[in-house]
């Protein structure tokens, strides 16, 4: 597996090798000593499929509170989708700012979210799964969510979501957010241009 950092240090875009035949091909998708090299413990105590039927359709911002705090690895396995994440650690040098990567069923590309992060994404096809394990049991009770359109942090989606929950139209501001956060650090997003396949810079 290749792991390349991002600019939000501990999140990392991960592209499988591909080890090709007349077969097809085989690639690790998740392997513990891997991610163990690079500091990461991350016992998948939970694997989701999310369906999603229309392009448009946006999940997020969501994230739970200590010590329920989850790791993701986040793959799409049909269709297309950008991929969000905001880094809501109040100690970090990025805290306040986002990323956002598109993956795609035919990239097998992923993305590690560490915890305290918020996690989202936009379907940009329709008939679009994604599928994710999860570090972490999910505990309701700690299920917090960041508005996804929060001007403070300036997602840059590609274009006008047309499927939310009515949930996720009413999470919080990042201001209104319990996380001490300190303005002076809030930077407009950045966007990664992560081309090498398939990929598409919004
Ligand atoms: C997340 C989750 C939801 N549910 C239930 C609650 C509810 O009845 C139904 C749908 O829940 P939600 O609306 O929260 O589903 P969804 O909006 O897809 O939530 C997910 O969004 C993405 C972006 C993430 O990052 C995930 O961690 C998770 O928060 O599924 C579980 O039973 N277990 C779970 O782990």
């Amino acid at each position: 597996m290749k792991f390349t950092e991002t600019a939000l240090a501990g999140a990392y875009v991960i592209d499988v090798d591909r080890l090709a035949d007349e077969r097809g091909f085989f690639a690790r998708s998740w392997c513990e000593d891997e991610f163990a090299a690079r500091g990461i413990a991350m016992p998948p105590l939970q694997a989701n499929i999310s369906f999603n039927p229309r392009r448009g359709t946006l999940r997020g911002m969501h994230y739970q509170l200590p010590p329920h705090e989850e790791t993701k690895l986040v793959r799409c396995t049909r269709g297309a989708i950008l991929d969000v994440l905001v880094d809501l650690r109040s100690e970090s040098p990025t805290f306040g700012q986002w990323l956002g990567v598109e993956l795609t069923a035919e990239s097998y590309r992923m993305l590690f979210v560490p915890g305290r992060f918020a996690h989202g994404f936009l379907t940009l096809t329709d008939n679009t799964d994604v599928c994710y394990q999860v570090s972490a049991k999910y505990a309701p009770g700690a299920e917090r969510g960041l508005r996804w359109n929060d001007p403070a942090i300036g997602i840059r989606w590609p274009f006008a979501p047309t499927l939310i929950s009515d949930k996720d139209q009413h999470h919080p501001n990042f201001r209104e957010l319990a996380l001490a956060p300190n303005e002076a650090q809030l930077v407009s997003g950045l966007m990664m241009d992560w081309e090498l396949d398939h990929g598409r810079s919004w």
